[in-house]
């Protein structure tokens, strides 16, 4: 595998003028020319290699679009530096940008009332994309983005999902080896959101390009990225495989029983009874002072059990943890 971005101490500070609360604040907010320093980058080193598919998260205002912003040359960095396939963004941003696809959930990119088709054949013109492969590109990419039988309707028409689906594909008419996707799934529903999961799994699988991804949504990073960047003030806190942080952090798991028959107080200790319901038990448990097998044999040594399922820590729990300093 060989590297296809590279980011060493990357810094970005914003002056800003300082604020003051209430009517009088505001006054003051205006008059005064004191600025502070938000250091909204703060040394940030991640390589990405080609091919890979990975989550770049973090809470609100940790710094996710500022870094994204400057991996696209949009931003110029106050300190460190940038190789996005081999160019330094700031410098060679036209170029960058034919080999490089975005995707913002909240913007389109495509014209509102064109039927999509006219707008997948101007953004090839635009990329200087030769017609033969224009077609080969739309073709292929409406197949596996599902869009065959919406070309000519314009994108105002569509559902978001549709909308989405269409963006993407968009994206990649120029065949760019890298794709940001920033809230790609936000305000979908359950089933278009799976569908362009997958979808996301497929590009990555069938064009090879390498995707970073930006989401608060954790169910899309627990489907589809297999590495996680974890940005907080600035910070880079967590770089690792999605495995690792479960196996680092995910270490309470759940055991959810049905008995045969109500029983009272049970007792399993170290393992915690959590809920219990009518037949059912739930116990928490920590998989470095008891084995899943253990406590299983333990119970059902006891009582006749009906079914059993074991839950392992939700990605979402670990990282709502995480940001809010808990572990
Ligand atoms: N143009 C700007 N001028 C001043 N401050 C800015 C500017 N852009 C971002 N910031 C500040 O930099 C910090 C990081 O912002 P950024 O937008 O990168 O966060 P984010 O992680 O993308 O957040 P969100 O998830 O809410 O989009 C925040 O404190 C933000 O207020």
């Amino acid at each position: 595998m060989s590297t296809i971005i590279s980011v060493k101490e990357l810094r970005k500070q914003f002056k800003v003028r300082k604020r003051y609360n209430g009517f009088m604040g505001s006054l003051k907010t205006l008059l005064s020319r004191e600025y502070k320093i938000i250091n909204a980058v703060d040394g940030v080193s991640f390589e990405i290699e080609k091919g890979e598919i990975v989550g770049y998260l973090g809470p609100n205002g940790a710094g996710k679009s500022t870094t994204i912003k400057m991996l696209i040359g949009i931003l110029y960095p106050s300190g460190g530096s940038i190789l996005v396939n081999g160019m330094v963004p700031f410098e060679e941003r036209r170029e960058l940008m034919r080999r490089v696809g975005i995707v913002f959930g909240q913007r389109s990119q495509l014209w509102w009332d064109l039927p999509v088709i006219d707008s997948f054949n101007l953004l090839g013109k635009i990329y200087s994309v030769p017609t033969d492969r224009l077609k080969r590109n739309i073709d292929f990419l409406s197949g596996l983005l599902e869009i065959e039988g919406i070309l000519e309707i314009p994108i105002h028409q569509m559902s978001l999902g549709q909308r989405m689906r269409c963006e993407i594909a968009a994206s990649l008419l120029h065949e760019p080896e890298i794709l940001l996707l920033d809230e790609p799934s936000i305000g979908l529903d359950v089933v278009a959101k799976e569908k362009l999961r997958s979808m996301i799994k497929a590009i990555n699988a069938e064009c090879k390009t390498t995707i970073l991804l930006t989401t608060h949504d954790l169910a899309d990073v627990e489907a589809v990225c297999s590495r996680i960047l974890i940005i907080d003030k600035g910070k880079l806190i967590y770089d690792g495989t999605q495995d690792e942080i479960k196996r680092r952090y995910g270490k309470i798991r759940t055991l959810e029983v049905e008995l045969a028959e109500t029983v009272g107080n049970v007792d399993f200790n170290p393992a915690k009874v959590v809920k219990q319901e009518g037949r059912k038990i739930w116990f928490e448990f920590n998989r470095e002072e008891l084995s899943a097998a253990d406590l299983i044999a333990r119970i059902t040594g006891q009582y006749e059990v009906k079914d059993l399922t074991i839950h392992e820590t939700r990605l979402e729990t670990i990282i709502s943890d995480i940001y809010k300093g808990a572990i």
